[in-house]
This record gives C-alpha cells, structure tokens and sequence, in this order.
C-alpha cells in the first residue's frame, strides 16, 4: 500500500485537504487524533504529564487540560522538548499499528500530520503532500479559528518549519491561499496521480 503523507503548518488546512480526500473515500490517519488518543484518561502518558507538570495540568474530570498545556509548552522550549520526547515515540507506535490494519485493505492511505517533516513519521511515508498557504493568511485563519492572538499562533509555527523549508521537501503542493472549492478541485486531480501512482507501486 502507498503510504501519502499530508502537511502543513498550524491552520494551514490539512483537516480541510484531509475532508475532501475523505469525501474521495480514501482513509486518513490523523496524528492530532491520535495524540490526543494517547493522553485520554487511564494512559500511562497523561500520568506521566501530570507527575512532571503537577496535578494542575488536570481538570477536574481527569482530562488533561490541553489550553494549560498549550501555553506552557509553546512559553519554554525545555518544555515542549520533554511533551515531546514523552509523546512523539508512542503515537508513531499507534501511526504505525494502523498504518498496518489498512494493509491490502486500500490502494493508499493518508497520514495527515503537522509534524511529518519535523519528526521521523515521514520515514512512513512514501509520497509527500505539502498545504501551502502564505504566512499572513495562516496566522489569520488560525487565530479566528482557535481565538488565539497573533503572537501565540506565531510562538507555534516558531516551533514548526518555515514555509519554504516545508514546500522545498514536498513531493507535491496544495494551494490553499484561495476557496475551499478550489482545494477539493486540487485534491480531486491529486488523488488520481495517487492512484496511479499506487497501481505502479502494486505491479512492481
Ligand atoms: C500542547 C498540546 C496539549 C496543545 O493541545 P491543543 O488541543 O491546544 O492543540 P492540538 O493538539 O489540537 O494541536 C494544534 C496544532 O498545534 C501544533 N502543534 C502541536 N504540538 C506541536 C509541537 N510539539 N510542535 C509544533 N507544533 C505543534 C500543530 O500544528 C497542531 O496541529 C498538544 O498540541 C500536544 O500534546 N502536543 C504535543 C504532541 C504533538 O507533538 N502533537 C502534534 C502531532 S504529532
Ligand atoms: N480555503 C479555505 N478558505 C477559508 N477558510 C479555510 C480554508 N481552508 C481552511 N479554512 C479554515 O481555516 C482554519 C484552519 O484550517 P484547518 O483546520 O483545515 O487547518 P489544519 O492545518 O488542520 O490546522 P491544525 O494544524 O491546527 O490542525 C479552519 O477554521 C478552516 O475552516
């Protein structure tokens, strides 16, 4: 099975790039998802979170509370490199265990990850999709989106690779500077080159 890879930055569209492929019916993998999966209440994760950060990263209902956690480790990089270094081997595990439940189930699968290029999840990946979008626009979107300011979405794509970084290593690029309807056309195309590009994997 072809193993796609789908990024970009904060806000920059990867759950809507990741909709329209779903529309197309092809599965996604989300690694937002799944790191939210491995600190869900009774994970060995989120004890470990709290033994470091103190009981107050908690809320009262046993969650981890994600805001708290957000503006303590986007504040101190010492901080997110230990979250990090706790979260970033178990949810490549988890990637890695449902990568394998798709096997000869489909022609390829998504993995949609803000980190792919950052971490060693794009060693899973056989075809590298980057959602490009320019800066201004990104920080727009994402603050309207989160109600975050300016500056805190800024402290987080601090932490992320610069925009041309992450187009200099995409095997292909979405544009999603304009309407969502001009993303769904752009996936439509992708998704047959996919294809393809699947069916020649299969007979080699
Ligand atoms: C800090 C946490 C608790 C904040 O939770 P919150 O619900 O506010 O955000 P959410 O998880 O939905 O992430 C939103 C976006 O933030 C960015 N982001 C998250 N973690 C990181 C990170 N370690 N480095 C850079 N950007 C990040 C991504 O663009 C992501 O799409 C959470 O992001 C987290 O646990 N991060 C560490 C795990 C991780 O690296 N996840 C990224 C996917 S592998
Ligand atoms: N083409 C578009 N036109 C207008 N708004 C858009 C478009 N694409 C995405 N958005 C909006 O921009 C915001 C960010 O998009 P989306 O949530 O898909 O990004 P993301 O890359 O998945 O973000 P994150 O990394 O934070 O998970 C959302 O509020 C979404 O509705």
């Amino acid at each position: 099975m072809l193993v796609v890879g789908l990024t970009g930055g904060i806000g920059s569209g990867k759950s809507a790039a990741s909709e329209a492929f779903a529309k197309l019916g092809r599965p996604i993998i989300d690694a937002d998802v799944v790191a939210r999966e491995v600190v869900e209440p009774g994970e060995e994760a989120l004890a470990k979170i709290a033994e470091h950060f103190g009981e107050a990263v908690l809320q009262d209902d046993g969650h981890l509370n994600r805001a708290m956690l957000r503006d303590i480790v986007f504040q101190e990089s010492k901080h997110r490199e230990w979250l990090e270094q706790l979260l970033h081997p178990i949810i490549r595990t988890r990637i890695m265990d449902k990568l394998e439940s798709y096997q000869g189930q489909e022609a390829y699968a998504i993995l949609a990850s803000p980190l792919l290029l950052e971490t060693d999840q794009h060693k899973l990946v056989d075809h590298i999709v980057v959602v490009d979008i320019e800066e201004a626009l990104q920080i727009k979107r994402t603050s309207e989106r989160d109600g975050n300011t300016p500056d805190q979405v800024e402290r987080i794509m601090a932490a992320q690779l610069s925009r041309a970084e992450r187009a200099a290593k995409a095997d292909s690029l979405l544009d999603n500077n304009t309407t969502r309807e001009a993303l769904e056309q752009q996936v439509a195309t992708l998704d047959k080159k996919l294809r393809s590009l699947a069916a020649e994997e299969y007979q080699a």
